[in-house]
């Protein structure tokens, strides 16, 4: 802990002892001595080189010194030249570490405390958390401190920002454990003693610890590329499927089993790419028969038809379809239901008794916007049955919305996954990562429009939100899946998407089938053109 007293408010005294001043200057010389013999040994990392290098040159001659620099100097280039990745581990972040530790967070380190608040005095003695360790990555800068008596996470997480702008970035992240400390599986003949060290060393909750990230090089400003077709597997494993990746550059592993997920983001933000990326992550399992997905793709077709033939069922031309589709999952739920009750009680996939995700690309179209009351307390009803009851049995939910109010997205709360891409007010952060999100650090309102496919997602492993990438899955994927990765049990035939015209006349929906302005939004024409332009981000 940092402690420094308040030089005018030292008390003075007078001594009561007299000190000879030769006594004084011996015992002053002795100080500095011990000083510079504990700096010695302190960062003997660069003193023992130095001290190695004047016994070489004392030894075998001044000219030696230049020679083994230069022969050093070309090791180490030869070695970044050769093996990038292993230089980076055993030379570079390590120097870089300590560098950035030395002269960017112990010589600002005091002075942030104090001007942010987060050093308290105690009559004229001030004391500030001290820093514990920093580690740089390319992602930055990984800072563990120990929070003082009478501080929680909590106050750090308010100061975030200060803490960014005194240390130079801009965004500054607060956890209130450690990150990344999981151990290794130890094998070998050490392995029981590395297990014991690994207990010793993670096993303990340290409460009085936290971690501040300070994103330097932000890993989440390059588009994250799908994952590649060899890394698809033909059974997916449901409780991670990689989908994108963390802001600490892991794996973003999406868990599907016993969840529903609810995907929300202002128009542009990418929700697309998380559909890909989990239609991607799953794709084998489709292929083999394991996972069907029922689609719903109130857009006409414009984000899904793309991939059709991944889907063992489509909607995309009328609501009435669509609210069919709903109840066909409800039905099969409840099949399973009568079959499973008293013997499992979660549903395992298998190709005759697949795992079924129901996909909506827009809820709210289905919901909020949708004007035919009949068809809407229809849909709405089988929501609530499988959002409530379709976990343990095998269908999950997928949606994606673009305004998460309550009364656009009443079951919200219903979806126990929620991803929060980049929204246009701060209060909706709450609204879809749950109450104090924002205050934890999901400062989705705040991702830039040049950033489609960042967001906040909770992960089980800590309790703040983790800022996350989706991976761009691009057309030429969409269709390669298409063609690769086609379901056993394909949609019946439907003709091609006509997405309605953004400029055709209102009056055009006739009939009664399509249009919501008589409020009859529903029968079997096409998407109501009013419904279409305001989800196509006309809003
Ligand atoms: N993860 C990503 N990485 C890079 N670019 C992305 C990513 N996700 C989406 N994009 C790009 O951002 C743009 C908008 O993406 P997308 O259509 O998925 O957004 P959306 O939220 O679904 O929009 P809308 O609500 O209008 O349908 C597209 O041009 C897409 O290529």
């Amino acid at each position: 802990m940092g402690v420094r007293r308040e030089a005018q408010l030292v008390e003075y005294k007078r001594a009561v002892f007299g000190v000879p001043r030769w006594a004084l200057l011996v015992g002053l010389l002795f100080r500095q001595l011990g000083r510079l013999v504990w700096l010695v040994l302190r960062y003997w990392r660069m003193t023992g080189p130095a001290v190695l290098l004047v016994v070489l040159a004392v030894k075998a001659g001044w000219e030696t010194v230049p020679i083994l620099a230069v022969l050093i100097a070309a090791g180490l280039s030869g070695w970044r030249i050769g093996h990038r990745d292993s230089f980076g581990v055993w030379v570079k972040w390590p120097w870089l570490s300590r560098w950035r530790r030395w002269w960017l967070y112990r010589r600002g380190w005091e002075s942030t405390m104090r001007g942010s608040g987060l050093a308290v005095s105690y009559g004229s003695v001030q004391h500030w958390p001290p820093m514990l360790s920093v580690k740089s990555s390319p992602a930055g800068d990984v800072v563990r401190v120990r929070l003082l008596r009478g501080q929680t996470p909590e106050h750090w997480t308010k100061k975030s920002a200060e803490l960014a702008y005194s240390f130079g970035t801009r965004l500054c992240r607060v956890f209130s454990g450690r990150i990344n400390v999981m151990p290794k599986a130890r094998t070998g003949r050490l392995g029981r003693v590395l297990a014991w060290w690994d207990r010793r060393r993670f096993g303990r909750d340290v409460p009085g610890e936290m971690t501040l990230v300070f994103v330097r090089g932000d890993l989440l400003a390059y588009a994250v590329p799908a994952i590649g077709a060899e890394h698809i597997p033909a059974t997916p494993d449901l409780s991670g499927l990689p989908v994108g990746i963390r802001e600490d550059s892991t794996w973003l592993n999406l868990v599907l089993t016993q969840t529903h997920v609810l995907i929300a983001g202002a128009t542009g933000s990418g929700k697309g790419s998380v559909i890909w990326s989990l239609l991607r992550a799953l794709a084998g399992g489709i292929r083999s028969g394991w996972v069907q997905v029922w689609a719903i793709d109130p857009k006409g077709g414009m984000e899904l038809a793309m991939g059709r033939r991944l889907f063992s069922r489509f909607a995309f031309t009328s609501l009435t379809e669509m609210a069919d589709v709903l109840d066909a999952a409800v039905e099969v739920m409840r099949q399973r239901q009568a079959r499973l009750a008293g013997v499992v009680r979660q549903h395992a996939p298998s190709r005759q008794d697949p795992t079924i995700v129901v996909l909506v690309d827009e809820l709210a179209a289905l919901t909020a916007y949708l004007t035919d009351k009949e068809l809407k307390a229809r849909i709405e009803a089988a929501l609530a049955v499988l959002l409530s009851q379709g976990r343990a049995l095998g269908v999950h939910v997928v949606a994606a919305v673009q305004d998460p109010r309550k009364e656009t997205v009443k079951f919200r709360d219903l979806f126990p996954t929620r991803v929060g891409l980049r929204m246009t007010e701060d209060e909706q952060v709450d609204m879809v990562l749950g109450d104090g999100a924002r205050k934890r650090g999901a400062l989705a309102d705040q991702i830039p429009a040049s950033l489609p496919g960042v967001g906040y997602v909770l992960v089980d492993d800590r309790p703040e939100p983790v800022r996350v990438r989706f991976t761009h899955v691009t057309d030429a994927h969409i269709r390669d899946m298409d063609a690769r990765y086609a379901t056993p049990t394909p949609a019946p035939t439907t003709p091609a998407p006509v997405p309605p015209q953004r400029s055709a006349p209102t009056t055009g929906n006739t009939g009664g089938t399509g249009g919501t302005g008589g409020g009859n939004g529903a029968g079997n024409g096409p998407l109501p053109i009013q419904l279409f332009n305001k989800l196509r981000g006309g809003q």
